[in-house]
């Protein structure tokens, strides 16, 4: 019997990806990849344009059965009555809303924000993007008719809509990602159109459609006659939970993951409410929840400090481990792009300790690594003030491929540390949706280790980290 494929995406900040999967065993049988532009407002066509890109590469759709989409949190899509991208899409990491974000917070106050969505506005999420616009571009506000997120407007143009079909109603989404939006009572399961109106300034938001939140097992269709007539579409989700999935975690572990963004966070079976702000309290894509410390600054560090020494990573993983734990008091606080978790939209990064000893180039490798696994490790004691166990660390993401990043993990994290094989995580739990989607059970794809590496702890690295908070 022929085998039956199901496909996943991972439309992420830097680029898109493709997993083409057996569903029967989970093997991945093919793999397609595009870049997205640099930038933090991008239009979505850009990502239209990388998933055509990636599926091609990836072999084309012609013989799956099935596929769902994951994608980058929060970004803003905002549609007109025509099915138009109104203005290039404000991503995640863009902190141009961070007024927005305070003074939603103000007007609510954090605890009744924490209590209806499970979030407390900050500069990363869609609904202060919508007052961004409502403040600074309101004929741009007022066109708003629907607001997408990435993943669901890519689903969307999947099935055929667009501008040239624009049938808002046909909008989908999950939990997940609408659990980002900070209009959604993550709890509860049902968006907050008070809090929708709230952001976009309007006296009542029933008139702007907002994606229909699908269930885990559940999908939809391309329509007759479009390009994807017949193959079943999954819900799709947020990039993070998308990778819970793509990892089969369970309660227990935490998953740490350095891609543009760091994000450390774990799957629960009830909701987090943090009215500190600190832990997002996320849904996942089973029906559970996914407390989320995110942090703006991780994988680009090490890109941009091994650019600055001109090496490539394997080289800066090299020097990086020359250097004792600690990097004889050199720190970097690596808030390059101002900072989200803590709360620091406008900050840039700082190098500490700077001394004729300590400033070498081996210890500025290591502690361009220290400092953004120190920034997860405040993280991951922010989820355990919830009650959060960690019986192991998950390491993922493209600086986790990185054997410096790994075995520095160890020392900086109190907790076992597994390297997971080296895999797209989101596109491969994304998969795992489609195949749900199209057999209304959730698959047992096995997921494999490739490394753990020896728990090594060495507390000096976040007591000097902590001292220059
Ligand atoms: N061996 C490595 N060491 C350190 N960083 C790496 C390594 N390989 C890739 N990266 C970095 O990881 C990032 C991409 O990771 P990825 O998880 O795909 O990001 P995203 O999902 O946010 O687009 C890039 O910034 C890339 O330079
Ligand atoms: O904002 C968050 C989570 O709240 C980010 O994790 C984004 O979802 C982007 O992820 P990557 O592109 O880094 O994977």
């Amino acid at each position: 019997m022929d085998m039956i494929l199901v496909a996943g995406v991972d439309s992420s900040t830097q680029s898109c990806k493709v997993v083409v999967r057996d569903l029967d065993t989970g093997a991945v049988v093919r793999t397609g990849r595009a870049s997205h532009p640099d930038g933090t407002e991008v239009h979505p066509d850009a990502w239209w344009d990388a998933l055509t890109v990636a599926l091609a590469d990836a072999g084309g759709l012609e013989d799956v059965a099935a596929i769902a989409v994951g994608g980058q949190q929060h970004g803003m899509v905002a549609l007109d009555a025509s099915g138009t991208v109104i203005r290039p899409a404000l991503l995640w990491n863009d902190t141009r809303s961070a007024q927005a974000a305070a003074d939603l917070t103000d007007e609510l106050g954090a605890e009744r924000y924490a209590a209806r969505t499970g979030v407390v506005p900050v500069a990363s999420f869609t609904a202060t993007k919508l007052r961004w616009l409502a403040d600074a571009e309101p004929e741009n506000a007022a066109r708003v008719a629907a607001v997408a997120l990435p993943h669901d407007w890519l689903t969307w143009r999947l099935r055929g809509f667009g501008p040239d079909n624009p049938v808002l109603e046909e909008l989908v989404t999950d939990r997940s990602d609408a659990s980002g939006t900070a209009y959604f009572d993550t709890a509860g399961g049902d968006y907050d159109r008070e809090l929708l109106a709230r952001a976009l300034r309007r006296d009542s938001a029933e008139n702007v459609m907002l994606p229909r939140v699908l269930g885990p097992a559940e999908s939809v269709e391309g329509p007759a006659g479009s390009p994807t007539s017949g193959l079943r579409i999954g819900a799709g989700a947020g990039d993070n939970a998308g990778a819970a999935l793509g990892l089969d975690a369970s309660p227990g572990d935490v998953v740490v993951s350095i891609g543009t963004s760091g994000t450390v966070f774990a799957v629960t079976r009830n909701p987090v409410q943090d009215a500190s702000g600190t832990v997002a309290g996320f849904a996942d894509a089973t029906g559970n929840f996914l407390p989320l410390v995110a942090t703006l600054n991780a994988a680009r560090v090490l890109d941009a400090t091994a650019r600055l020494l001109g090496v490539d990573h394997t080289e800066l993983g090299r020097l990086a481990l020359e250097a004792e734990p600690g990097s004889a008091g050199l720190v970097l606080q690596p808030y390059f792009e101002g900072e989200r978790t803590p709360n620091r939209p406008d900050a840039t990064a700082t190098l500490f300790g700077m001394t004729l000893g300590s400033t070498t180039r081996e210890n500025l490798a290591r502690a361009a690594i220290e400092g953004l696994l120190c920034g997860l490790a405040d993280g991951l004691d922010a989820i355990r003030r919830h009650g959060v166990v960690a019986s192991r660390l998950l390491l993922v993401g493209g600086a986790a491929q990185n054997p410096a990043v790994s075995a520095i993990a160890a020392q900086v994290f109190d907790a076992p540390v597994v390297v997971p094989e080296p895999a797209e995580y989101v596109a491969l739990g994304a998969a795992a949706q489609a195949a749900w989607a199209l057999t209304g059970t959730r698959p047992a794809w096995t997921v494999q280790t490739s490394s753990e590496p020896p728990a090594d702890h060495r507390p000096v690295i976040r007591e000097q980290y902590q001292a220059r908070a």
